[in-house]
């Protein structure tokens, strides 16, 4: 030390007062770095490179509800270099969704939106500003209002007619069991097609190649992409095979929606509206493409964009409803009994169930709801991204933390739900709880600005057919064997094995 001493005395001033100037710098950044040290939400241990990768199990909603058990309602998990936010709390949720819900209402960029142009014009993708905020409102007018809603009535009634006759001929066809999840399916994919498209795609060659188009597509959203984690990892998909089969789909895609557009393009010249004697949504919105009304740049990509999304909202997340809340009755006979004996009721001698019947049918309202609960289709949300830093319950969250929802488990959650993992519908009655985006111990639709904008597409889509199914047959199970829940893997948490029940028609 004194040696140390001795050799500063010798140094040249001008040298002496750099070393003072190093060494106070030293000290100012040594203090800042200790008292700017953030308070982050508790972390699992985790691996060097792929972090908590390694724990996100094949159904994320169930492994991050056991790992949020181990860690709290508010965890920090790091997916390869993303800090991401889990929160399975209602606390949190209201936070994020509510209180805070300004800065969390970014999205995080994904791997499949660099190889599909105009995968950065979705309206569900998109980051949070004034294109999301336009076409949102443009979405919202057009397609998802009460009053446009409405107007489809007579589109949900012949889809419903058609599914119910397909089951009749099944019947009369020597076949009475029914694969009601491929049905149901095609009936939500029919009603969007017509309302979407201005027609549908029908059960032959063109119709199958589109839905096998769709489900690839969605497929992309939910599979794991290494992109999505770790971005220098990228060109590991140049081997997988996923750039590939991304390529292959999107071209595909491309050409289907080109071949729509220019068919409406086609189409306008000699009519007023689209086949369905209405306007249907590439209608609108070509009409806006034209008259530039929508004040963002705005041209046939991000028609592109808005279909697709449209399809990818609507059709899984509602066909999914529908065939776990079938399944859940064929389960539970004594419940289907129930609200078999309500539909027949509300809709006694008729040959027809109408919107305006179904809209009287409390409990099966109800199933829909526990069903919603119980099999959340969309588990974690749709992921949010904060735009800024900020504290979260005492935590800091920097900015660009990617955020997940985990709705599933706060409504699974044995402190707010008695017998969280039972199918009681009647738990609904006489209760307040909706999935309106107020109640954040059910969110469903998710909440916030960033809540489902197809809320009131979704409920005469789910409602008027299953009170139909209800109402036209008895439903029984072959050889007397229970369906399982067993969840497929993807964005929307749907049963993986088709279900397959014995229908019988009623004697009205
Ligand atoms: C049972 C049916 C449905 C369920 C459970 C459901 C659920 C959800 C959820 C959880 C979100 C994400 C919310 C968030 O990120 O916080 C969402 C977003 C969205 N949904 Fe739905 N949805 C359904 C039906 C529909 C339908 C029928 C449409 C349209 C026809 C639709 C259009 C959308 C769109 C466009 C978004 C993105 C909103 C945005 O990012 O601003 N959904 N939905």
């Amino acid at each position: 030390m004194v040696q140390v001493w001795s050799e500063l005395q010798s140094l040249h001033p001008i040298s002496l007062s750099l070393l003072s100037i190093l060494f106070v710098l030293f000290l100012i950044k040594l203090t800042r770095s200790r008292s700017g040290k953030l308070n982050l939400p508790p972390s699992p241990w985790k691996l060097p490179v792929i972090g908590n990768l390694h724990q996100l199990g094949i159904l994320p909603h169930r492994s991050l509800q056991s790992l949020a058990r181990k860690h709290g309602p508010l965890m920090l998990l790091h997916f390869g270099q993303s800090p991401t936010l889990i929160v399975s709390s209602v606390e949190g949720a209201k936070e994020i969704l509510k209180t805070q819900d300004l800065n969390f209402s970014d999205r995080p960029r994904m791997n499949f939106q660099d190889r599909l142009v105009y995968a950065n014009y979705h309206l569900a993708f998109s980051p949070y500003g004034e294109y999301w905020r336009q076409v949102r409102k443009v979405c919202v007018l057009q397609l998802l209002s009460q009053h446009r809603v409405n107007s489809f009535k007579s589109v949900r009634q012949e889809e419903t007619d058609c599914m119910l006759n397909d089951i009749r001929k099944s019947i009369s066809s020597g076949s009475p069991i029914v694969n009601l999840s491929d049905l149901i399916f095609s009936f939500t994919n029919d009603v969007t097609c017509r309302v979407t498209l201005g027609r549908k795609f029908g059960r032959d060659e063109g119709g199958k190649k589109f839905f096998k188009i769709i489900k690839e597509f969605m497929y992309f959203i939910g599979a794991f992409n290494i992109g999505d984690f770790i971005p220098s990892l990228a060109w590991i998909n140049n081997f997988n095979g996923l750039n590939k089969r991304m390529d292959k789909n999107f071209e595909e895609l491309e050409s289907f929606l080109g071949g729509v557009i220019d068919e409406h393009i086609q189409d306008r010249k000699t009519r007023k509206f689209g086949s369905e004697g209405v306007e249907d949504f590439v209608d609108v919105l070509l009409g806006m493409e034209k008259d530039g009304s929508i004040g963002v740049p705005f041209a046939k990509d991000n028609i592109k964009a808005l279909i697709m999304d449209m399809f990818l909202a609507a059709t899984d997340t509602a066909a999914a409803t529908m065939t776990w809340a079938m399944t859940e009755l064929v389960r539970h006979p004594e419940i289907l009994k129930e609200v078999q004996r309500e539909v027949r009721e509300v809709a006694k001698g008729k040959t027809t169930i109408t919107e305006d019947d179904a809209a009287q049918m409390n409990y099966m309202k109800n199933v829909i709801k526990e069903t919603l609960r119980v099999h959340t289709p969309g588990p974690l949300l749709i992921p949010h991204q904060s735009r800024e830093d900020t504290k979260l319950q005492g935590y800091d969250v920097p900015a660009k933390t990617r955020v997940i929802v985990n709705a599933w488990a706060i409504s699974r959650d044995p402190s707010i739900w008695e017998n969280p993992d039972e199918f009681i519908p009647k738990r609904f009655e006489n209760s307040s709880i909706d999935f309106k985006g107020n109640d954040y111990e059910y969110l469903p639709f998710g909440s916030g600005r960033r809540i489902c904008p197809g809320i009131a597409f979704a409920n005469p889509t789910m409602e008027l057919p299953l009170a139909n199914l209800l109402y036209h047959f008895d439903w029984t199970l072959p050889n007397g064997e229970l369906p399982d829940v067993e969840e497929g893997l993807g964005i929307v948490a749907y049963k993986k094995s088709p279900l397959q029940v014995i229908a019988t028609p009623y004697q009205i």
